[in-house]
């Protein structure tokens, strides 16, 4: 059940942000890294992250939930599980044994590719995509190519924080995005 609104803000929101470490200069000078593994020693706040996605997301006929490796499968299984979906995992080059299909972008520190199996998600299959953080946004265009090109309708996609240079977009390539928390920009 939602707990009580406070100003039409989420309260579990506050703890989930503190939760969440920023580290300067990492992994290169000039980048704040918003760090969740600190929410992750927190049940709560890791349990009510989880939560609050199942709440906005079990009575949407979300069959799949495709999760971006590394941190998407941190929350996108549990999302998966809780709302009766099957979990995709998009992984990074030459990690899946089977027939893939593959999607080149670039980062804010460099670039990637993401692969997912042939026969993961069916033709019109609804399917959720799941991350911690956006940042540019080059990464879930990925996931969102790879998933259409198998003829997945893509829901949404759903991460824990927004970047600022994110900030005041809600979608990207005409799909919903959704964020929990906006990234905060002081180390801690
Ligand atoms: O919006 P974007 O600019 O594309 O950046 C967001 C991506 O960057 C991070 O992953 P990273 O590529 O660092 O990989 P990792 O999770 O394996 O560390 C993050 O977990 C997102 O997947
Ligand atoms: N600033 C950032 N912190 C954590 N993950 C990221 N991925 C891209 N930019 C990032």
């Amino acid at each position: 059940m939602l707990e009580e609104e406070e100003n039409g803000v989420d309260p579990r929101l506050k703890a989930i942000t503190a939760a969440i470490r920023v580290v300067p200069h990492f992994p290169k000078p000039g980048i704040m890294f918003n760090d969740i593994t600190t929410l992750l020693l927190h049940p709560k706040a890791f349990k009510d992250a989880v939560e609050i996605f199942v709440e906005r997301y079990r009575d949407m006929g979300i069959s799949a939930v495709a999760g971006i490796e590394a941190r998407g499968f941190i929350f996108g299984p549990s999302i998966a599980l809780a709302i009766g979906a099957k979990f995709v995992p998009l992984r990074k080059p030459k990690k899946l044994p089977g027939e893939v299909i593959s999607e080149a972008y670039v980062l804010e520190y460099g670039t990637d590719c993401l692969e997912m199996h042939v026969g993961a998600v069916q033709s019109g299959e609804r399917v959720l995509v799941v991350d911690d953080l956006v940042a540019t946004g080059g990464t879930l265009s990925a996931a969102m190519s790879l998933l259409e090109r198998a003829g997945a309708d893509v829901v949404e996609c759903a991460c824990l924080i927004g970047l600022p240079k994110f900030k005041g977009r809600c979608s990207l390539n005409g799909k919903p995005v959704h964020v929990l928390v906006e990234a905060i920009n002081k180390s801690m």
